[in-house]
């Protein structure tokens, strides 16, 4: 029952909502900028006393009103999300009566993975970055068994929330594939993050859990290239495109290095086999791809398989 539009459309005022008044978020710093809106750091005081807790806010990006919906659609997607590796929902703020209203949710202290990466990549471990690698492919498996894609799977989107622990964030560009078809097609691509994007994204903008798959390979060598500006996808797709081509057509020449089988190269100190597993998310054919629960366990037995080898 819970696939059939009509109890979706019932079930699209979030439950459980914590309604946080503006009077009482406080505001400390920004946090970071997200798909429709900035995130900044409030700590939300109803007593006053600086004892409230900390708590992260997304603001609505004012002006445009097309993208309310899409708020809206993210609060509701975020707060049916109960998972160790997404990033929890825990209300919204609504101001200037309902005319804009915040997201509200957990703030998670270290920041994003890419800074967490730049910041501490000398004492970072294979077998760490492949811990990551496998709590973002069980969040993602769980947004499968809910028929969401997320569409913007990057290691900007990870946050860390310790030392050992990295959940999945922003779910801005995240839609449900229909009970009846096993991909979601969008008819405004905006502004995309083509570089993490399928081939059948880019041509087709056909999304579905496959094409998150691909961009998990992408995530893999972001993860292993220590999310280093040097060699992120984007610079290395534009080194082999050819700094020359500009605007539309850069979606075209990367759906044909692509075709022609060009793929990110392999970070510098990568294992072999976590490259391979990067190439299997690169199938073009997006039916050769691996799904997330194969994924898990393969990460799992290279994991199992660094343990024994460090035991000599
Ligand atoms: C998902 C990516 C796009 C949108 N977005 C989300 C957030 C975000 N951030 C944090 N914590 C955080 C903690 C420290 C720092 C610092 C800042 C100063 N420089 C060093 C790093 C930055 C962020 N907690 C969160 N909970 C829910 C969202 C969220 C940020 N941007």
């Amino acid at each position: 029952v819970t696939q059939n539009p009509a109890w979706r459309a019932l079930s699209s005022v979030p439950h459980n909502q914590a309604l946080f008044e503006e009077r009482h978020l406080r505001y400390i710093s920004p946090l970071g900028k997200g798909n429709f809106g900035n995130v900044e750091l409030c700590r939300y005081d109803p007593l006053g006393d600086n004892t409230g807790e900390l708590v992260a806010v997304k603001r609505l990006q004012p002006n445009k009103q097309s993208t309310l919906d899409d708020f809206q659609k993210e609060v509701n997607t975020l707060s049916v999300l109960h998972c160790d590796y997404i990033v929890k929902y825990r209300g919204v703020c609504y101001s200037m009566g309902r005319l804009s209203m915040s997201l509200v949710m957990e703030y998670l202290p270290h920041g994003s993975l890419i800074g967490y990466m730049d910041n501490n990549r000398h004492n970072i471990s294979t077998r760490l970055m492949l811990l990551f690698a496998s709590q973002i492919c069980k969040g993602m498996e769980y947004l499968q068994t809910l028929r969401y894609v997320h569409r913007d799977l990057a290691a900007r989107n990870i946050l860390v929330a310790s030392d050992s622990l990295v959940k999945i964030a922003d779910f801005g560009l995240t839609k449900v594939i229909p009970f009846d078809k096993e991909y979601y097609r969008v008819t405004h691509p905006g502004e995309s993050p083509i570089f993490w994007y399928a081939p059948e994204s880019i041509n087709e903008s056909i999304f579905s859990h496959k094409s998150d798959v691909w961009s998990f390979g992408v995530v893999l060598h972001e993860l292993f290239s220590y999310c280093d500006i040097n060699c992120n996808p984007k610079r290395l797709f534009m080194q082999e495109i050819g700094h020359s081509v500009q605007g539309t057509s850069i979606s075209m020449h990367l759906a044909n290095i692509l075709k022609n089988n060009w793929r990110l190269p392999v970070p510098p100190a990568c294992p072999p086999k976590v490259y391979s597993l990067m190439k299997q998310c690169w199938k073009y054919n997006f039916d050769e791809r691996p799904c997330f629960t194969t994924l898990g366990n393969q990460i799992e037995t290279i994991i199992q398989d660094d343990r024994e080898n460090a035991k000599g």
